[in-house]
């Protein structure tokens, strides 16, 4: 078994809802996101899986959150957009895009800063 990660990032703004603080209020982050999966076996090429294609995947997810109020997208509209439930939401539409007979998702980490991150895995 074979493992990979690649790293990338965001930015956007939230609140936390449900939370009395400071970030109750509407602030940002630059989140930087790890993204690890399994690969049982490689390709003719040596590879798990491209890291191209575990960017370009990923960045397409990201890109429907950067530059936006997370609270007013569908995801987080029920559910607060804390780090953890960015870590599942990525989680579970990576997992829709990559995982098949060889490739599994394995964790997304999100850091909010440089030390403080949630990660979601099963
Ligand atoms: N478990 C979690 N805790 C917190 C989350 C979260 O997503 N998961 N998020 C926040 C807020 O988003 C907030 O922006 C973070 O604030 P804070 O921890 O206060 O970070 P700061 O860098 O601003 O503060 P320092 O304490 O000076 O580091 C809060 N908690
Ligand atoms: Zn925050």
């Amino acid at each position: 078994m074979y493992k990979l990660a690649i790293h990338t990032s965001f930015a956007a703004a939230h609140c936390l809802i449900n939370y009395q603080g400071d970030c109750e209020n509407l602030h940002g982050h630059n989140w930087k996101v790890e993204v690890t999966v399994t690969a049982r076996e490689l390709d003719k090429a040596g590879l798990g899986i491209d890291f191209k294609i575990l960017k370009q995947e990923t960045n397409a997810i990201l890109r429907t959150l950067d530059h936006k109020y997370l609270n007013e997208l569908t995801p987080f509209r029920e559910i607060s957009p804390s780090s953890e439930n960015i870590s599942r939401f990525l989680y579970e539409e990576l997992s829709k895009r990559l995982n098949d007979g060889n490739v599994k998702v394995e964790s997304i980490t999100v850091w909010e800063s440089d030390n403080a991150a949630a990660t979601y895995y099963e």
